[in-house]
């Protein structure tokens, strides 16, 4: 058995790595050398290029069946906890759905509690939430932790003590905007995004200083009219026009750009903002529901990909960005790999933002196909609702063939690991005006189940082939997010609280432990004195099934609400 990890060279570490001076642009020198070290977990993602690879393969698919409790540890926070723990050193940072404990430092290898972050949240956040309250992790740097909060704020904490050091107010969440996802740090740069694609804001993208949280950038993800992009609105709709950038950004080192996915335009009738009658000619809505590439040093952006144009059916462009290096025809490819919610999985260059490929993972019928000439989805006008015509059985549903719960890439198998959904709906369309702080949508979305006789199902996919490889069929949709590893391992969780290992090449379920309530969140994996740890937040969905009509009670009645931290390691 091997303990360490030191020969792996794999493209992602290197992604990592070449920013450490190379290649002339540095990163945040504290936080590469954190991901640069594989016994930790440096970033929500496992480093900036979203992998959630680790190469650690002390815990393997020989011993995998032998895996039990390290420790648990009470988050004392229930509704829907999302949390990807965080690893330095010896010391463990997991947040919370909504406090009031928010964040804990504990000793990685026992549970013991170091501090405790207290913030005074209040409590009608709740109503401000679109899709409940959450929170899916911290970051690390320069010995600092970074916590983007439910009320708009963003708060840095000395990682030794818990102590806020500065709090930076970065939106009002009165308009409909919480924080639910961790920030990214590069150089002296906290950049974050924020909530609020269901309640008509105009989403933006800004960066504050390390040091001082003060505002260094702010980029609107949707442009005023003067603006490029501008005239892809209807009328002044652009003002309430979505694009909000509530989930993860991803960063390349190598060149120097961030990239961030972008929200649902606002509202759902698309009607208001575009013709709303499918020949939406240039109002595509601009940059909603698209890829972003920016200058983290100005917030500049570079290029867009706009998956879904004048999107109709919330199909949120907003899920996280995996790069990785991939042989493609013979060449060597940096690629950007996206499962969008539209259902389909892109493969693009990350360097010029070309789309290489794009198949759907999910079976999908809203778009026959991605035309790589046009970059843009070929639609299947039946299922484009509009004012007079509603559309019937769309797949995927709004949720989307993959929502927020996190995929992983194993270079080592080659196969991204993604949690997806197969749910379908009908849609149709009603009158809406803008309130703030309410949602502002306009639209009936009826769920209807996938056909197969399967909600969900856990997909390993070979991204250069664009073919499913294995699967595991789930019952239910909105099954936990994955982590892959050295060890040849694939780690995830389903709403029912099933806690599995899983053989990352032929899908052969190893192991699998019931955690009492459902699972939403990536696990993670970390060495501590020579002992390899996988953890994971359990805590089920707890608004998002009122979307969902039955499916929905299904949902809820697999598994009650909870919030915990289980820590599991092999005797
Ligand atoms: O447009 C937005 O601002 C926004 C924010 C969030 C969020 O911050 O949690 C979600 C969504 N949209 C969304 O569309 C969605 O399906 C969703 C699911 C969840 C969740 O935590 O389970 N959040 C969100």
């Amino acid at each position: 058995m091997t303990f360490g990890t030191r020969g792996f060279l794999a493209g992602i570490s290197m992604i990592a790595m070449l920013g450490a001076g190379t290649i002339g642009v540095r990163a945040n020198d504290s936080l590469l050398k954190a991901q640069s070290d594989s016994n930790q977990w440096a970033v929500a993602g496992h480093d900036y290029a979203n992998t959630r690879f680790s190469p650690l393969n002390q815990i393997n698919a020989e011993n995998a069946g032998k895996l039990s409790l390290a420790y648990s540890f009470s988050l004392a926070s229930l509704r829907s906890n999302e949390s990807s723990p965080i690893v330095i050193g010896n010391t463990l940072y997991v947040s919370t759905s909504w406090g009031p404990k928010y964040v804990y430092a504990l000793d990685a290898a026992t549970g013991a509690r170091k501090w405790t972050y207290e913030p005074e949240i209040p409590d009608d956040v709740l109503q401000y939430a679109c899709c409940d309250v959450n929170n899916r992790g911290v970051s690390y740097a320069d010995g600092k932790i970074f916590v983007g909060r439910l009320d708009g704020k963003l708060t840095a904490l000395d990682a030794a003590t818990g102590k806020a050091l500065w709090t930076a107010k970065v939106v009002d969440y009165k308009q409909g905007s919480v924080i639910t996802s961790p920030p990214l740090v590069v150089r002296d740069k906290v950049i974050t995004g924020f909530g609020g694609g269901e309640y008509g804001v105009r989403g933006a993208l800004q960066a504050f200083d390390i040091n001082t949280g003060k505002l260094a950038w702010q980029t609107f993800t949707v442009p005023t009219p003067e603006e490029p992009g501008g005239d892809t609105w209807k009328g002044d709709s652009a003002q309430h026009g979505g694009g909000a950038a509530w989930l993860v950004g991803s960063y390349d080192p190598k060149t120097d750009t961030v990239y961030w996915g972008t929200s649902n335009p606002g509202p759902w009738n698309t009607a208001v903002r575009s013709t709303g009658n499918g020949d939406f000619g240039k109002l595509t809505n601009l940059y909603t529901a698209s890829t972003l590439a920016l200058d983290p040093n100005t917030g500049k952006i570079k290029w867009h990909i706009q998956t879904t144009p004048a999107d109709a059916w919330d199909y949120d462009g907003v899920n996280e960005a995996v790069l990785a290096d991939l042989n493609i025809g013979g060449s060597n490819v940096p690629a950007l790999m996206k499962a969008d919610r539209n259902g389909f999985f892109f493969v693009a260059n990350r360097e010029t933002g070309r789309v290489l490929s794009a198949e759907k993972y999910v079976f999908s019928n809203w778009a026959q196909k991605f035309d790589l000439a046009t970059m843009r989805a070929v639609e299947d006008p039946d299922k484009r609702p509009g004012p007079g015509h509603p559309a019937k059985d769309i797949c995927p549903n709004l949720i989307g063939g993959k929502n927020w719960q996190p995929m992983s890439f194993n270079p080592q198998t080659g196969l991204v690991y993604i949690p997806s959904n197969n749910v379908c709906m009908d849609w149709s369309v009603s009158d809406v005006a803008y309130k703030r702080g309410v949602f502002y949508l306009g639209a009936e979305f009826p769920t209807k189940e996938g056909p197969g006789g399967f909600l969900g199902e856990l997909v390993a996919w070979d991204p250069v082939n664009q073919k499913k490889v294995w699967s595991i069929k789930e019952d239910l949709p909105f099954n936990g997010g994955t982590l892959t590893t050295g060890g040849g391992l694939v780690f995830a969780g389903n709403i029912h609280g099933d806690f599995r290992a899983i053989d990352a090449k032929s899908g052969k379920m190893l192991w699998s432990k019931n955690l009492g309530s459902g699972i939403g969140a990536g696990p993670v994996t970390y060495m501590v004195d020579g002992k390899q740890y996988v953890a994971i937040v359990v805590g089920r969905t707890a608004a998002l099934p009122a979307f969902l009509g039955e499916v929905g009670k299904k949902m809820t009645a697999a598994a009650p609400e909870g919030g915990s931290l289980f820590v599991f390691s092999v005797q």
